[in-house]
């Protein structure tokens, strides 16, 4: 079976590497001309660990190729997946033109019967406005089957979450086209869930709706554990150890960003208000989150009195570890509440300033974490990258002008760093 995969960002490239890894043929079509360059010539466009190797091995062994002609890699695949984007609007009603554009591609240029996979995010009912939108431009009718296959994986570890996923699940109202894409996945040894469309399109969002109440959920209790001197780590193993309760997606912070929870979360939210129904907990999920900087912000003024002209520095940009993406990062919306009030900002990330300052942040970027020490009146700690947790703390504590350190993350060991002189708070760790 020849494979195409459209759209190659995050998902895209992850999704055609795991399927050449299961010894599929796969071309990649995109339409970012200098992403497909780069992607030719062995290079990633992102920041992705265990990437670049595999895409070496199947460049070299031409079970992979990219292009921008995206009619040539339909007219040549029987399978397609659709891998693009499905930003929020401004609104938050998911902006599906993305996903309309390669549906009316796939009509235009369909020579035969294909299987089209939609693993992009997308509201319940895309799948059938899928099948929709490529009938529609079709020249003669020829039959098309969809079938929704969501994507799970996290970045940081995506080829790894591909390749060994807890479930897959294969939405379709046509049972042979499914069991086609089930095929595809028959080495991964995992539980593969065969549903109807509007089911894995609901599963999605479900999921992602329900990690982030969970960290919403110790998020609000670790507000609690400040007012009470309670560590809230204490109480996320404690009740992490109940098999029921799991101790994943219990790590209290700063609060959650990403590419993926804020937009979708919007988007089950409207699915609710088209439905004439009130999200509830949806909405206390998002709220909790929205004012989890704000919140921390007011303790660390009281901490630190009023930050105007004060030098905060700011470790980590991206939304968390291994990832060069900046999507709705918390840190970006901490660096913008600062700057307003008139704080000197640097910031220091091992990997998102490697070639630019992203999005223009108001910041003095550092090209070492050192840098982020001199004269500085905090430091906040929004990423938990491996290297801060290593570095050697206790020799630049005396380049501090108030050796502060707020760790958005809970990771730094509070206990040593107080040993040598840091006035330390996390977040829930009580005392902030
Ligand atoms: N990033 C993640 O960790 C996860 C993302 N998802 C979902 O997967 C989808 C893709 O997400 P990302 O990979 O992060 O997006 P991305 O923005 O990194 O990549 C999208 C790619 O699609 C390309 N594209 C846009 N229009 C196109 C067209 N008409 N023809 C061909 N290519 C086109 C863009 O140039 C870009 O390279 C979204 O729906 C997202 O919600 C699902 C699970 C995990
Ligand atoms: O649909 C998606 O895009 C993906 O969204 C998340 O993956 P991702 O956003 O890559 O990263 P996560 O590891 O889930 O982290 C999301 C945010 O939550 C925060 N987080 C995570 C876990 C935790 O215990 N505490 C916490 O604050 C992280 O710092 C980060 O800001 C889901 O985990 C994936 O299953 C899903 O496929």
């Amino acid at each position: 079976m020849n494979i195409a995969v459209i759209g190659t960002g995050y998902v895209g490239l992850t999704t055609a590497l795991m399927l050449c890894e299961l010894n599929h043929q796969v071309v990649c079509a995109d339409t970012h001309t200098a992403k497909l360059k780069q992607l030719k010539s062995n290079r990633l466009p992102l920041h992705e660990p265990g990437l670049k190797e595999v895409l070496n091995r199947h460049l070299s062994r031409r079970s992979l190729s990219f292009t921008s002609d995206t009619g040539q890699a339909v007219r040549e695949s029987d399978i397609l997946f659709i891998t693009v984007g499905t930003p929020s609007k401004s609104d938050g009603f998911t902006d599906l033109n993305q996903i309309k554009k390669v549906a009316e591609t796939i009509g235009l240029n369909q020579n035969g019967y294909k299987i089209v996979v939609n693993k992009s995010t997308a509201p319940v009912g895309t799948c059938q406005n899928i099948h929709r939108w490529i009938l529609k431009r079709q020249p003669r009718y020829i039959p098309v089957d969809v079938v929704c296959n969501p994507e799970f994986l996290r970045e940081g570890s995506a080829l790894y979450d591909a390749l060994h996923p807890d479930r897959i699940v294969i939405g379709s109202d046509n049972t042979e086209a499914a069991r086609s894409v089930r095929d595809l996945y028959d080495s991964i040894p995992c539980p593969k869930m065969m549903t109807g469309l509007r089911t894995a399109e609901l599963i999605k969002y479900s999921a992602n709706a329900f990690l982030a109440m969970k960290i919403s959920f110790i998020n609000e209790i670790a507000r609690l554990c400040d007012s009470h001197g309670v560590d809230v780590a204490d109480v996320s193993t404690g009740i992490g150890l109940d098999r029921r309760i799991g101790s994943r997606f219990l790590k209290a912070g700063i609060g959650w960003g990403g590419s993926c929870f804020p937009k979708d979360l919007a988007s089950l939210g409207h699915m609710f208000e088209q439905a004439g129904l009130s999200p509830r907990i949806l909405q206390a999920v998002r709220q909790v989150n929205e004012t989890q900087v704000e919140y921390y912000l007011r303790r660390l003024e009281e901490r630190l009195g009023d930050v105007r002209g004060k030098t905060i520095s700011i470790l980590g940009i991206a939304f968390k570890p291994d990832t060069d993406d900046i999507r709705e990062a918390p840190a970006i919306k901490v660096i913008q509440a600062l700057h307003q009030k008139g704080a000197f900002l640097r910031a220091y990330d091992p990997v998102v300033f490697r070639h630019r300052n992203p999005a223009g942040l108001p910041v003095t970027v550092c090209g070492e974490m050192s840098e982020a020490f001199e004269d500085s009146d905090c430091i906040f700690l929004m990423t938990e990258w491996k290297n801060f947790l290593h570095f050697d703390w206790k020799s630049h504590r005396h380049r501090m002008r108030t050796p502060l350190i707020i760790d958005g993350r809970n990771v730094l060991d509070q206990k040593a760093l107080i040993q040598c002189g840091y006035l330390y708070y996390g977040m829930g760790k009580a005392g902030l």
